[in-house]
Order: C-alpha cells, then sequence, then structure tokens
C-alpha cells in the first residue's frame, strides 16, 4: 500500500489531460473544472455531459485515441481509459516528463489518487482510502457530510472574518491567537449545538463593527 502525501493544489489555469471519455473521465473531469483547470479530453467517444462541455467551449476535445507525446505537456494527466494497456503507457509518458498522474484502473500504476469529498465554503474535507477502497472512503465522507452541517460554511467564513478583522486591531500575535482559539474551543462548540450559528455570528460582526476598540471577550 502507498503512502499518500495529502495537499491541497491550486490547478487554476493549468493544463490537465484527461484519457478516455467515459463516466470516470467525467467525474474527474468535473471536479478539474470545479477548481478552474484548463481540461482536454482526448478520447473517440465522449459521454453526453463532456460532448456538452466541449459545444459549451468550456474544455478541449481531441476526438481520437491516446498517442504518444499526448501526456509529455500538461501539469496532470488522467488515465481514465477502458484499455489497462493504454492506461499503463499514458502513466509511464507522464512519468518520464515528471507529470503527476491519475490511473484510474490500477491507482499503483499512477503517482497520485483522487480523494472523495465536500465544501462548506472554505472548509474543504477530503478522504481517501488510499485505493484500498473507494467504497470506505465514500461511506466515510457520507458521515463526515452529516456530522459537519452546512452552518460550518457560515462558521469557516465568519472566523475568516474574525480573523482579518483582529489582525487590523490588535498587535499582540499571542492574544490574537488565544482569542481565536477561545472563539473556537468555547463559543463556536456551543453555537453549533445550540444551532444558532447564524445568529450569533452576525450578533458578533456588528459588535466589533460598532465597538471597535471594545473589549475582545
Ligand atoms: C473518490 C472517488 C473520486 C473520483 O474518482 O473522482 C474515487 N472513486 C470514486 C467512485 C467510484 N469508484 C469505483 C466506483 C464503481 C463502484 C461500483 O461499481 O460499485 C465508483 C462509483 C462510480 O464510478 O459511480 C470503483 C473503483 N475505483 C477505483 C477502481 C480501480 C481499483 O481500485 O483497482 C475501481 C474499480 C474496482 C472496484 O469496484 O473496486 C480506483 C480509485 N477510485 C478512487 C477515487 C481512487 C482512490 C479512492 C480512495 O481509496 O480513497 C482510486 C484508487 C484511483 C482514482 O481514481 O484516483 C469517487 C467517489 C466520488 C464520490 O461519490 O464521492
Ligand atoms: N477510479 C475510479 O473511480 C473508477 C471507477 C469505476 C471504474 N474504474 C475503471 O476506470 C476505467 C474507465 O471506466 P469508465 O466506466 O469510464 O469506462 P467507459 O467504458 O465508460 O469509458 C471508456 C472510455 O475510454 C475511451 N478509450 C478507449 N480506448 C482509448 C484510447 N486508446 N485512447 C483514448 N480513449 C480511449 C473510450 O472511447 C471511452 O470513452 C475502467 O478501467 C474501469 O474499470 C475506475
Amino acid at each position: 500500500m502507498k503512502r499518500y502525501y495529502a495537499m491541497m493544489a491550486d490547478i487554476a489555469g493549468k493544463r490537465c489531460i484527461v484519457v478516455g471519455g467515459g463516466k470516470v473521465a467525467e467525474r474527474k473531469t468535473a471536479a478539474l473544472l470545479d477548481a478552474r483547470g484548463s481540461v482536454c479530453v482526448i478520447s473517440p467517444t465522449v459521454t453526453s455531459q463532456l460532448r456538452f462541455w466541449h459545444e459549451q467551449g468550456v474544455l478541449e476535445w481531441r476526438q481520437r485515441l491516446y498517442r504518444a507525446g499526448d501526456a509529455s505537456k500538461a501539469s496532470l494527466v488522467f488515465a481514465a481509459s477502458d484499455d489497462p494497456d493504454v492506461n499503463r503507457q499514458v502513466a509511464q509518458e507522464a512519468e518520464q516528463h515528471g507529470i503527476w498522474a491519475n490511473v484510474a484502473n490500477e491507482p499503483g500504476e499512477g503517482s497520485f489518487v483522487v480523494p472523495t469529498g465536500f465544501r462548506r465554503g472554505p472548509l474543504h474535507i477530503a478522504v481517501t482510502a488510499s485505493g484500498a477502497s473507494p467504497h470506505l472512503a465514500v461511506e466515510v465522507r457520507r458521515k463526515l457530510e452529516v456530522t459537519i452541517s452546512e452552518e460550518y460554511e457560515v462558521l469557516a467564513l465568519f472566523l475568516e472574518r474574525m480573523r482579518n478583522m483582529l489582525k487590523s486591531r490588535v498587535n499582540d500575535e499571542q492574544a490574537r491567537k488565544e482569542f481565536m482559539r477561545r472563539l473556537v474551543v468555547e463559543q463556536v462548540s456551543e453555537w453549533l449545538a445550540e444551532g444558532t450559528v447564524a445568529e450569533r455570528t452576525e450578533e458578533w460582526i456588528k459588535r466589533m463593527e460598532e465597538h471597535p476598540c471594545a473589549p475582545l471577550w
């Protein structure tokens, strides 16, 4: 079993090659487009959704089989055809050019796997079972989706605002850290338990805006 390193990559505007045009290629493409990647699909056939995106000018589609050289210039490569030999060739070419490659049918042949996940605003939860069981990863994600409710988006945005306000108001870094820690550990968990996140966050922001010099706690 590989021991993967987790990270969140900014792929906006980066060239992403997807070889294959089936449902797996479509799912990978959807996530890439969501993160503003620049997608090129290489496949003789594509799903109706991929075709639609192509017609809308959202992605590039090369309607043909993979050819050597296709996986030599990109930031990320996805081998998602239903031909294991082709997928292996794609991954090997990417590897030779120092490009990150994902292999849909045989994860060990690629250099990264794609986690399942969901967003609550800036809070982005990603889950992987490192290829051991995609079903388990999805099951854990489903459980977390229930626990990490929609309110977390409001909270994440609120905490970001508070952090920025504090930065411009409080020079003492230690005091800022302690304030944010208490806010998250003491207040926020109470609001979540009470189901009062929307009201309380609004109150706090209002108080900070109206009384910038008032004691913080
Ligand atoms: C999370 C998600 C992200 C995404 O792909 O976007 C993802 N698979 C998802 C869906 C899904 N996967 C499969 C089915 C059909 C199920 C069925 O038919 O019952 C479905 C559902 C469907 O296709 O509808 C089966 C499957 N998956 C892999 C193989 C090949 C193999 O393992 O040998 C096989 C065939 C063998 C088998 O059936 O086991 C391989 C991989 N799949 C991974 C990710 C990577 C590591 C995940 C991890 O361990 O963390 C890894 C290793 C490589 C990679 O692709 O990066 C996405 C969930 C989206 C969501 O709902 O949130
Ligand atoms: N990683 C995952 O999450 C996951 C999930 C399910 C299945 N799989 C595996 O992923 C692969 C793809 O699954 P799918 O359901 O999307 O398959 P699919 O049969 O729906 O699509 C395969 C696509 O590959 C294209 N293709 C075939 N040969 C090609 C070539 N030489 N060059 C370019 N494109 C080519 C076909 O035209 C088609 O568009 C399968 O091997 C499957 O076992 C992976």
